[in-house]
């Protein structure tokens, strides 16, 4: 395990360059800190970059799809064959995270990691099923190691792809029926935190569906309870092949020395599994919304992050990321473009 790509060492963002944009945003003019966040931002992708003024980022979204054996439960307000339908939908642009990515300018892909049905070859998505979904985490371990490792691997060579078209931000999507169930399951396993805090409606079960997801995700912590699993294993047992591509895909971006954006419940699940396996990661991921799925905000903070909005979404597929991508684009371009008061003749603070 400990040669697998997405394990490889992460190096720091550039702390001189951050201080060198910090000092521009306080020449620029506006009262200092007047941009509030947006500042913070521009100077993150400063550091990111290496560059006092960051480049354009050429955002690329990459929406991975699996299928979890947890949904047999019944905790999921829909049916698992909608994993599959909703590919053809992204195929089609037809799904939301579709408009979002062409009103962006964003590059899309579509990833099969692990859907249980078999997809026609000729979508226009990448074809990487590790395996027909995975096995029901309140019983069984969720994914093999052999599966998990596979599955992190496909999310790394996302990411290299996204990179290599010049993605210089990356935005991770999830797409599979109950995925909330194994998502809560790990947030608990790595925080700490209690199921009741965490567990949500996700796609908006009823109350009989709630307490089902509950029971799952509690039968599933009490299987790796006391077992000392290392950060790899406890993703194993208890998450999902979209969710380690997630991990992957975000350990393989800050490998290579780029951030990543993250998504709502299922994306923060994967952004911490993966801060938990290389704690390097945690410099390069900036929060984007906070989910109105239960528990999604004390994920959020759990890594240490602070969401740039709340829109009181709960939808996946990277959408919540992909609607602060204008926000972002504007912060770079208020760094890079205002005038300081030296070039406006504008007289500067006491
Ligand atoms: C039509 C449709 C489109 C979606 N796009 C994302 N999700 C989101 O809902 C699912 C998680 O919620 P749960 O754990 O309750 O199943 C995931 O597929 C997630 O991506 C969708 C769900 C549906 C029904
Ligand atoms: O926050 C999310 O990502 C989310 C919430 C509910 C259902 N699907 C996704």
């Amino acid at each position: 395990m400990d040669t697998l790509t997405p394990l490889l060492p992460i190096l720091r963002p550039d702390l001189a360059v951050f201080d060198a944009a910090r000092a521009r945003q306080n020449q620029l003019t506006k009262p200092p800190g007047s941009l509030g966040v947006l500042e913070d931002v521009a100077c993150r992708f400063a550091a990111w970059q290496r560059r006092v003024k960051p480049e354009a980022l050429k955002p690329a979204i990459t929406v991975f799809a699996a299928d979890h054996g947890v949904a047999e439960d019944g905790v999921s307000a829909f049916p698992q064959a909608v994993t599959a339908e909703m590919v053809k939908n992204f195929a089609a642009g037809g799904a939301a995270i579709c408009v979002l990515a062409r009103a962006n300018g964003a590059r899309l892909e579509v990833v099969d990691v692990g859907v249980a049905s078999e997809l026609d070859p000729a979508l226009p998505i990448v074809h990487a099923k590790v395996a027909k979904g995975s096995a029901n985490l309140a019983r069984e371990a969720a994914l093999t190691e052999v599966q998990l490792t596979a599955a992190l691997e496909a999310g790394a060579a996302a990411a290299r792809r996204a990179i290599d078209a010049g993605a210089k931000l990356l935005v991770a999507g999830d797409m599979g029926i109950a995925n909330t169930t194994p998502s809560a399951a790990l947030i608990c396993a790595y925080t700490g935190l209690n199921i009741d805090v965490v567990v949500g409606r996700g796609t908006g079960v009823d109350d009989a569906g709630l307490a089902r997801k509950r029971v799952a995700v509690a039968a599933g912590l009490a299987r790796v309870a006391g077992r000392n699993l290392s950060a790899s294993q406890t993703l194993a047992e208890l998450g999902g092949l979209e969710i380690a591509a997630i991990a992957g895909f975000y350990l393989e971006g800050a490998r290579l020395g780029v951030p990543s954006l993250v998504d709502g419940f299922i994306a923060t699940a994967a952004a911490l599994a993966a801060c938990r396996i290389n704690p390097g990661l945690a410099d390069w991921l900036l929060a984007s919304h906070v989910s109105q799925e239960t528990g999604h905000a004390l994920a959020i903070q759990a890594l240490g992050l602070a969401p740039l909005v709340d829109l009181k979404m709960r939808l996946g597929e990277g959408s919540g990321a992909a609607v602060c991508l204008p926000l972002i684009a504007q912060a770079i371009a208020l760094h890079n473009e205002m005038a300081t008061f030296l070039e406006a003749g504008v007289s500067d603070g006491l």
